[in-house]
């Protein structure tokens, strides 16, 4: 299948924002492919080659892009530099070099799907001594037999930024329209596996029935159930009848998956941390039964016997070495509190059945691994609950958790079946996509940032200017990585790659048509920089629009 057809579909899709004619188009597309297309294609749409669930990535730079399409369309990478910076992009800017395009090749065939999707996956395998230049022979060899629209989605899927407005969900919903499956069973099948590939290909060959059979596998991450904000304990105790109340720990969630002798560690957005974590891996081998699981449970740092800010723990868990002496250091404390998969799936038994399990399986004998402090509220004992609160608020923990005792566990959900009430005002994860030097004496510093969210097609939307909340080691280093994703500079205006992510506090939202999604923030002020968060865990429009409506 030509490389070709997929691009004009890109395109087509990159032409409308209707999210009912992407589905059709991507419906139509998905009905003319074979069973080995569809699962590279259902990866291709949402702009990578592999799995949500993989921690493999391309890996490639926008400067050895540059340095490659310099290569193949005859021109200096200082030049290709300069489209990018006229164009904004890096895609855009090869469709007016490809134009231009001097070097012609000989012999050159049409670039086939196979052949894209086996080139990226080779790029992430590279790695030592003159990998660059075995990198760069790849991209010739593809940027080389590219025709201009190829070479536009080609680099911007090599650089992870397709921008064709198509998100999971446009996905989802083609792969439904096309086997006319209903959406919620590929939606469901989708969290279960986060892989595209294998959710497109079961639709293909086995229809509805095949998807419903898709489950969890230990070994293979599962995007978390998310919680929303909880209204007074006294409103929600009586709506949910029968609660797990439990306190909210203030470290880093992780996904433990046993399968056969082997443990893997995944941070929520599946990220696989276990080699930074090998005394976890050694707590889960000796206080678990050798069965196969997948197990949650938040991870906190302590020093004498205290929570230490959530910082220190992301510290542990990013360190690749010297981990033995952070071991020592930055002692850890486990509090699981669910259990996904015992020997088989467990997502669909209600909370309470998952929490009985989760203690008859763990042996709490040793320090460092406990269950989190759970009491089962009702309305009979709402004021045990706020005790709860009040302890592990005084215990430095960020507050306590909600959580319906009847429901199953939705992967990928925030939802409204596990809340969360904290001491501390709400924020939102928002990702950097400008800023604004500063005058003076401050000339050389980003100064204010623009932030944005995520709209239902993945794309990102401006929100505020925050400005407030950062000392000059923090302007500093995030000045330093504001350059690095630099995409173009006018004045004292840069646009950036959308990579960084901030925690934002604020006092109000607003209604503001300056701004893309339309509302702005009072008094933001950045509380931290989310390094554990990427651009897929950035908050949404939607929710924004949520807390607006509830203030
Ligand atoms: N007992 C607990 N049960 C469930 N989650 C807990 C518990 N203690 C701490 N947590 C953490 O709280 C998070 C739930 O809050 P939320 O879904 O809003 O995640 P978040 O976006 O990281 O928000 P926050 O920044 O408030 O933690 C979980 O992902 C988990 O990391």
């Amino acid at each position: 299948m030509k490389y070709q057809e997929l691009v004009d579909v890109y395109s087509a899709l990159e032409a409308t924002t209707k999210r009912l004619e992407k589905t059709e188009i991507i419906s139509e597309y998905l009905k003319k492919l074979d069973a080995d297309t569809i699962g590279k294609v259902g990866l291709l749409l949402r702009g990578g080659v592999f799995p949500a669930w993989s921690s493999e990535e391309i890996g490639i730079g926008a400067k050895l892009v540059e340095r490659a399409v310099a290569e193949a369309v005859g021109t200096t990478p200082a030049k290709v530099e300069d489209a990018v910076r006229d164009e904004g992009d890096i895609g855009l800017a090869c469709v007016k070099l490809y134009s231009n395009k001097s070097q012609m090749t000989f012999f050159s065939q049409p670039l086939t799907i196979d052949f894209v999707f086996a080139s990226l996956q080779k790029l992430s395998k590279i790695s030592g001594s003159r990998s660059t230049n075995r990198k760069i022979s790849i991209l010739l060899e593809l940027l080389s037999q590219a025709s201009a629209t190829e070479a536009k989605y080609l680099t911007r899927t090599i650089t992870e930024e397709l921008r064709i407005g198509v998100g999971d969900g446009v996905v989802r919903d083609g792969i439904a329209q096309a086997f006319d499956i209903d959406k919620a069973i590929v939606e469901r099948a989708q969290m279960l596996t986060n892989d595209f590939s294998v959710v497109a290909r079961t639709a293909l060959l086995e229809g509805a029935e095949g998807l419903s059979k898709l489950n969890l596998t230990p070994g293979t991450p599962v995007k978390p159930m998310l919680a929303q904000l909880s209204p007074p304990i006294t409103e929600i105790i009586p709506e949910m009848g029968t609660a797990i109340c439990e306190t909210k720990y203030d470290g880093i969630r992780l996904q433990v998956h046993r399968n056969g002798s082997q443990i893997k560690i995944f941070t929520r957005r599946l990220e696989n941390i276990t080699h930074a974590l090998p005394e976890i891996v050694e707590l889960f081998d000796e206080y678990l039964p050798h069965e196969d699981y997948i197990v949650e449970g938040e991870v906190i740092a302590t020093r004498d016997g205290k929570p230490l800010p959530f910082q220190n723990i992301l510290h542990r868990v990013r360190r690749k070495y010297n981990v033995e002496e952070a071991m020592e250091n930055v002692p850890l404390k486990l509090y699981l509190f669910d259990v996904l998969y015992y020997k088989e799936p467990m997502i669909d038994e209600p909370l309470m059945k998952r929490r009985e399990t989760l203690e008859n399986i763990v042996d709490t004998s040793v320090d460092a691994m406990n269950l989190s402090t759970m009491l089962v509220g009702t309305p009979e004992n709402i004021d045990e609950i706020e005790e709860l609160f009040n302890s592990s608020i005084a215990a430095h923990h960020e507050g306590i958790m909600i959580k319906d005792a009847s429901e199953p566990y939705i992967p990928g959900i925030r939802g409204k079946k596990m809340l969360k009430y904290k001491a501390e005002p709400e924020t939102l994860d928002m990702i950097i996509i400008g800023g604004t030097y500063g005058i003076g004496k401050r000339g050389d510093f980003v100064g204010s940032y623009l932030v944005a969210l995520r709209d239902e097609d993945d794309e990102f939307k401006s929100v505020a200017y925050a400005a407030t909340g950062l000392d000059d080691a923090t302007l500093e280093y995030l000045t330093k990585k504001m350059k690095e994703l630099e995409i173009s500079t006018k004045g004292r205006e840069i646009v950036v790659e959308p990579k960084i992510v901030l925690e934002i506090a604020f006092s109000e939202i607003v209604e503001s048509p300056e701004y893309e999604t339309g509302y702005s923030l009072r008094f933001p002020v950045v509380k931290n920089i989310r390094k554990d968060k990427g651009p897929n865990d950035v908050d949404t429009v939607e929710r924004l629009l949520s807390m607006y409506d509830a203030q």
